[in-house]
């Protein structure tokens, strides 16, 4: 029997109300701080990330340790204007924990409390994450040097939060659970003119128009249809006013797949239809692909298979086998570094998707959730205490 230790559903709404966007999560990480010192743990110590202030890790330091088990939880928010019409919705005009990033924290919130007042075997790190939505805060975060020494993990768990699946059920699956992706940033640069007189300026609404159009033979064209992708542009800006060709276009998008191979070949791909229209429309195409932050969700096959079986096999746990998805994660960067498990929470909003503007995920997955994590970490230390004294 699992008692909470702190109002999970408090805590979710405090921290729903507060959304921040990537880089920017000051109030969120005060929160965290604030609520984490207030458990008087004296077996807790933490540690401030300089190179990403907004970062802050949690170590509670196990009884009789055998190995560090880390548990992550992206922290930032989404440029989206809410309409969930909640009492608790966003205080922040324009941003919106649409993603449940607020769920991520509060259930690593809830782990942390528990393990803070019963300590455990093994040592834990909480790595609350900023910036998963843009900025690769993850990788930044590994390339600080910050997960050293007390703070490395042996392996790491996380879990992102899925609306189209029943509230509180745990999903995964062995292998590549979600896509790699690329940002793609454009700006297309012609010259604006007068709408009269077309041939006397270089309309950039047309040519990324082109681009827009061109792109989506990537998917159609050059990705084997087995495999699948997805080339997507989310925003596109451009012009003033009806009669005024515009000189510029700035377009911000994404590219999606499973394997870092054809990751790469859609962005040459994407980088060569820009290069043409360039060329036929005599505009300049400052595109920047970023590299290397959010690498595909790789589950590690012998931590995933342990997860799994405990998962199944647990009567008090919904659990399902996940179908990989084209969301992407920056904790597939960490994946690369640290073996581990990402996770689905079901959190039964089926009309609506991540990022949409009215996503009201159900707080019972909160309670399963930190239960679920509670349940599987307790059995994974004793393991690890049983395989050690065999070992010696
Ligand atoms: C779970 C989720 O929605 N993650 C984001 C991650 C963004 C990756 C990157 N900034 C990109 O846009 O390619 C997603 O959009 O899948």
């Amino acid at each position: 029997m699992v008692e909470q230790t702190i109002d999970l559903q408090q805590v979710r709404r405090d921290l729903h109300a507060i959304p921040e966007l990537s880089l920017h999560e000051v109030k969120t990480k005060a929160y965290l701080k604030k609520l984490i010192e207030s458990l008087g743990c004296s077996f807790l110590e933490t540690r401030e990330v300089p190179a990403l202030p907004t970062a802050l890790l949690v170590r509670l330091k196990g009884k009789n340790p055998k190995k560090t088990i880390g548990y992550r939880a992206d922290i930032d928010a989404l440029p989206i204007e809410e309409k969930t019409g909640l009492p608790f919705a966003s205080s922040h005009p324009g941003q919106m924990h649409a993603c449940g990033h607020d769920i991520h924290m509060t259930v690593a919130l809830g782990i942390l409390a528990y393990f803070a007042s019963h300590q455990p075997n093994d040592n834990l790190v909480f790595v609350f994450q900023p910036a998963e939505e843009e900025h690769a805060g993850g990788k930044q975060l590994y390339e600080s040097g910050a997960l050293s020494g007390d703070f490395l993990p042996d392996e790491i768990y996380a879990l992102h939060d899925q609306p189209a699946l029943p509230s509180g059920q745990v999903a995964t699956l062995q292998g590549t659970l979600f896509a790699g992706t690329t940002e793609i940033h454009l700006t297309v640069r012609g010259q604006g003119g007068h709408a009269a007189y077309p041939h006397q300026a270089k309309d950039a609404v047309v040519a990324a128009a082109a681009f827009v159009s061109q792109v989506q033979s990537v998917v159609s064209r050059s990705v084997n249809p087995i495999h699948g992708g997805v080339v997507t542009i989310g925003s596109f800006h451009a012009g003033t006013i009806g009669n005024v060709i515009a000189g510029e276009a700035q377009l911000e998008g994404t590219i999606r797949a499973f394997t870092q191979v054809d990751l790469t070949m859609m962005q040459e791909r994407v980088q060569a239809i820009s290069d043409g229209i360039a060329l036929s429309y005599g505009v300049t195409m400052d595109l920047e692909l970023e590299q290397g932050g959010y690498y595909p969700v790789e589950n590690d096959p012998a931590i995933t298979a342990d997860f799994i079986n405990f998962m199944a096999e647990n009567p008090d746990i919904d659990f399902a086998e996940a179908e990989p998805a084209m969301t992407g994660e920056d904790f597939g960067y960490l994946l690369q570094k640290i073996p581990g498990t990402m996770f689905w929470l079901g959190v039964g909003d089926p009309d609506h998707s991540l990022h949409d503007a009215r996503l009201n995920p159900d707080e019972g997955a909160l309670d399963a959730g930190v239960k679920a994590m509670i349940a599987y970490l307790e059995w994974r230390m004793a393991e690890n205490q049983q395989n050690q004294s065999v070992a010696m």
